[in-house]
């Protein structure tokens, strides 16, 4: 349906969202949408600088289910869900009989039920399936296809921002150090779009591993990769690289092994859980590690991922060594 809004690129879309939703101008009945270059941010009304997009209407569990789900002995209609390609992941438990109706409305072949958090050091998700037969989901994102099985391996949806950023970035003829690349959730969009000289690649879960194996294929990589499996403490290699991604919330138990592998120059993205009250503050604290480790570092760019929980924050900083002692 045709209706206002505002476009902006991916980059600057996260600000954007948020500005627009404390104007209270943001029309939360749609959904945002967004296309290989921008994002169409869907508003209540025309505004300067606004433009129309066609966007499709945001289905609630309650329009999903019909409007008399009483009729039907639905009960939990109210339950919230996520979707994840061609699967369906609620937070409660709901009955057989409303994913089975969930499952037909959406066309979705899988449905799960949160039973827990997400595990361990290799994140492995607490999910049970209560409708169809599980296996792989494919999530098509920022025209990455991206497969795994979804009681195997963790798949942020809100994320999103930060992996589809990496397509904007030319890492072309650099080596690029990923430490924590699960099923390729960032080096997918890099080596899709850019031609780095050396990618190295390590996770400690094999699932994962199993999966970005998978997902090089899928997407028709060619360009050559090292893919290690382990702690990338102990099994990556000796090298220099130009960029450094520490996809793990623990990144900062990490930067022995990160410093090591670079050099004058290199940027180091990492990705680190605080308090919200240290979201601005926490980067001098790994100015100050580093530092000690040896190594000069500045922050060139502090950015939040999304809120996790009331109290914390998922920050993404990315620092440059400008100096080794
Ligand atoms: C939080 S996940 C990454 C999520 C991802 N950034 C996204 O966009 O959804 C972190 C990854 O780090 C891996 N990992 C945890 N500890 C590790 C270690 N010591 N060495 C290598 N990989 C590790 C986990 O197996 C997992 O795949």
């Amino acid at each position: 349906m045709e209706r206002s809004c505002i476009r902006f690129s991916k980059i600057s879309a996260d600000d954007a969202i948020k500005k627009y939703r404390a104007l209270g101008l943001l029309d939360t009945t749609y959904h945002i949408e967004q296309d290989e270059n921008y994002v169409y941010i869907p508003l209540i009304r025309h505004i300067d600088g606004s433009i129309t997009h066609d966007f499709k209407p945001r289905e609630d569990a309650f329009t999903v289910i019909g409007k008399k789900p009483g009729r039907k002995g639905l009960k939990n209609t109210g339950a919230s869900y996520i979707r994840l390609g061609n699967s369906i992941i609620f937070k409660s438990s709901i009955s057989q009989k409303v994913a089975h109706e969930y499952a037909s409305r959406l066309k979705v072949d899988n449905v799960y039920v949160e039973t827990g958090k997400i595990q361990g050091i290799k994140r492995e998700p607490s999910l049970k399936l209560i409708y169809g037969n599980g296996g792989e989901t494919v999530v098509r994102e920022s025209e990455v296809s991206y497969i795994m099985d979804l009681q195997k391996v963790m798949f942020s949806p809100g994320n999103i921002n930060t992996r589809s950023k990496m397509k904007f970035i030319d890492f072309t003829g650099m080596i690029i150090l990923d430490m924590f690349c699960g099923i390729g959730y960032f080096s997918l969009q890099i080596l899709k779009n850019s031609r780095p000289a050396r990618m190295v690649m390590c996770d400690i879960n094999p699932d994962s591993i199993h999966y970005l194996k998978k997902n090089l294929q899928v997407n028709r990589i060619k360009s050559k990769v090292d893919i290690y499996t382990g702690d990338s403490r102990a099994v990556l290699p000796a090298m220099q690289a130009d960029y450094i991604i520490m996809g793990n919330f623990n990144s900062i138990n990490f930067m022995v092994a990160a410093l090591l592998r670079s050099r004058i120059g290199t940027q180091i993205s990492m990705h680190y859980l605080t308090p919200t009250e240290s979201m601005n503050s926490t980067q001098d604290v790994i100015i100050d590690i580093a530092r000690k480790l040896g190594y000069v570092i500045e922050c060139i760019e502090n950015t939040k991922v999304k809120s996790v929980g009331p109290h914390y924050q998922h920050m993404n900083t990315i620092f440059n060594v400008t100096r080794i002692l």
